[in-house]
């Protein structure tokens, strides 16, 4: 089966600073791959290589069997994407524009449901640039998953979101990966990785200093110990 993400030896460099440098991992359909590291690891660098925003100076990116920097109209309508700067339209109200993304689509979530679900409906009448940040992050993920992708891309997705958004988004990303989507998202979260991921990438100074199954990669002493232990050094 082709795998959601295939990232092969990447390097990505800005003047003086190595963001990847020979980066490789999968993920596979079907399942939540979290994807650890510090700041300036470069985990968002990787999504926006994965979402065709960046491209790698050298290696490749997969995403569906596709090269991402040249997909066409049909890859991008099955492939979710949640940015760190959501690049939400400021004056937008959040229904009105799920249903003009969900008019994009073939068969797309029903989107009251969707926002029941995020609690978008509690603040549906609010325009985005009026919004928390929370609530934006809500509508953010809700604009990724309304098309029913096939992939989930995203960055930091329960950043600054309370318990109940949080526990709602893990939740969600779950069944998503249940149904057969392959979901990768980053996060500075242990606790998320545990929930909700089946595997895990460490990345650290722009390598992957770990990678398998949450099991694998927490090993005896526990995914927090593992990662301390992996990505001790200068920052960057
Ligand atoms: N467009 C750019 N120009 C210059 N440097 C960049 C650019 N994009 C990323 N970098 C640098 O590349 C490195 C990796 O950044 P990246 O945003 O991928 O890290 P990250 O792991 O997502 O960090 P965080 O946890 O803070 O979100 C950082 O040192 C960053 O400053």
């Amino acid at each position: 089966m082709t795998d959601a993400v295939v990232v092969r030896d990447v390097r990505r460099v800005f003047g003086p600073v190595t963001a990847l440098d020979g980066a490789s991992w999968e993920a596979p359909l079907g399942a939540v791959t979290a994807v650890l590291g510090p700041n300036g690891a470069g985990k968002s660098t990787t999504v926006d290589c994965l979402v065709g925003l960046d491209r790698p100076g050298s290696g490749t990116v997969r995403v569906l069997g596709t090269d991402p920097w040249h997909a066409d109209a049909g890859h991008r309508a099955r492939v979710g994407v949640m940015l760190q700067d959501g690049g939400l339209p400021t004056t937008s109200r959040p229904l009105p524009l799920l249903h003009h993304l969900a008019a994009l689509h073939r068969d797309p979530w029903p989107v009251e449901d969707l926002a029941r679900r995020l609690g978008i409906d509690g603040f549906a009448r609010t325009t985005v640039r009026r919004m928390s940040g929370g609530q934006r992050q809500r509508i953010a993920l809700a604009a990724a998953l309304v098309g029913r992708p096939d992939v989930l891309l995203l960055d930091e997705p329960s950043a600054g979101l309370d318990p109940h958004g949080r526990r709602e988004v893990w939740r969600l990303v779950r069944e998503e990966a249940d149904r057969g989507v392959g979901v990768v998202l980053t996060t500075h979260s242990f606790e998320e990785a545990e929930r909700v991921a089946d595997g895990v990438v460490v990345l650290a100074g722009g390598r992957v200093v770990a990678a398998g199954t949450v099991a694998d990669v927490a090993g005896t002493e526990g995914l927090e110990t593992t990662y301390f232990r992996l990505t001790e050094g200068p920052p960057r």
